[in-house]
């Protein structure tokens, strides 16, 4: 598979070793906004830039008809207008706030505990996230996804809030230091006790093997999926 990196940061620079050890070729990367270029020798193009470069990558892919799978955070604003110019223009994409295998069961994890927990309106949920300090974007995209999760299945709870709790919203703690990875908690709170369920990514390759997975599996399709698409957990 001939591959696009569209940002060549910590993920671009994850997702190019373990591309290259899967027998994968790199013909393209890009890591600023002065860099245009044609992707047209790529196969499939992986995004993870910036918040505020997402958009015009994701279009650049679309307009050279070039599939793209975005792994950045941080711009879900746009992520409506990006499926309507997808399916446009007869395009192909994949976004996840998260792409490792772990925590896409953990997700499925979530709502399976989401569920269980619902009529027990003694707990509360909260969601903890811990990351390395030079992350963007607060909160995290995988505990926006965790939140909205939970939010499907409670009557009393309309959205998340970060940092900040209230009867209708889930509080969403920010944490960042040091080289964190990426830690996920949810914890249901009562004033007996305590159930909690976890995630902690020791390294980037989970994420980077995730992304690289999906941009084999997108290769040749049209349409919007989504990870439980490429794991087949729908
Ligand atoms: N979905 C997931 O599984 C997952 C996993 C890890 C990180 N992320 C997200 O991916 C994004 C990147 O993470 P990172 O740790 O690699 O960050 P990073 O800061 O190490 O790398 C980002 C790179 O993007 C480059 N860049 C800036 N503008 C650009 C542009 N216009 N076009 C192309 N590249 C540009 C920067 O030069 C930088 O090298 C973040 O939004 C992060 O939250 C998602
Ligand atoms: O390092 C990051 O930045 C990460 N971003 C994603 C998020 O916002 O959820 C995934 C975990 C790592």
């Amino acid at each position: 598979m001939k591959l696009a990196l569209l940002g060549y940061g910590k993920m671009g620079k994850t997702i190019e070793r373990l591309a290259s050890e899967k027998g994968h070729e790199i013909v393209f990367t890009k890591s600023g906004s002065s860099e245009e270029g044609l992707l047209t020798d790529a196969d499939v193009a992986i995004e993870f830039s910036t918040p505020e470069a997402a958009v015009s990558n994701i279009k650049l892919c679309f307009q050279q008809g070039i599939p793209v799978v975005s792994g950045t955070t941080g711009w879900l604003d746009r992520y409506d207008d990006i499926i309507k110019l997808c399916k446009a223009r007869n395009a192909a994409f994949i976004y996840a706030s998260n792409f490792s295998v772990g925590v896409n069961l953990f997700f499925d994890l979530n709502e399976y505990l989401a569920k269980l927990m619902a009529p027990w309106k003694e707990y509360i949920p909260e969601i903890e996230e811990i990351h390395h300090t030079q992350k963007k974007d607060a909160p995290s995209g995988t505990a926006i996804t965790i939140a909205e999760g939970i939010l499907k299945h409670s009557e009393e709870l309309k959205n998340w809030k970060l940092n900040e709790q209230d009867d209708r919203s889930i509080v969403i703690k920010a944490i960042r230091e040091g080289d964190v990875k990426g830690t996920h908690r949810v914890d249901y709170v009562s004033t007996i006790d305590t159930i909690s369920i976890k995630h902690e990514a020791h390294t980037r390759d989970g994420f980077a093997l995730g992304a690289i997975l999906a941009a084999e599996w997108l290769v040749n399709k049209k349409g919007v999926y989504s990870m439980k698409d490429v794991l087949g957990l729908k």
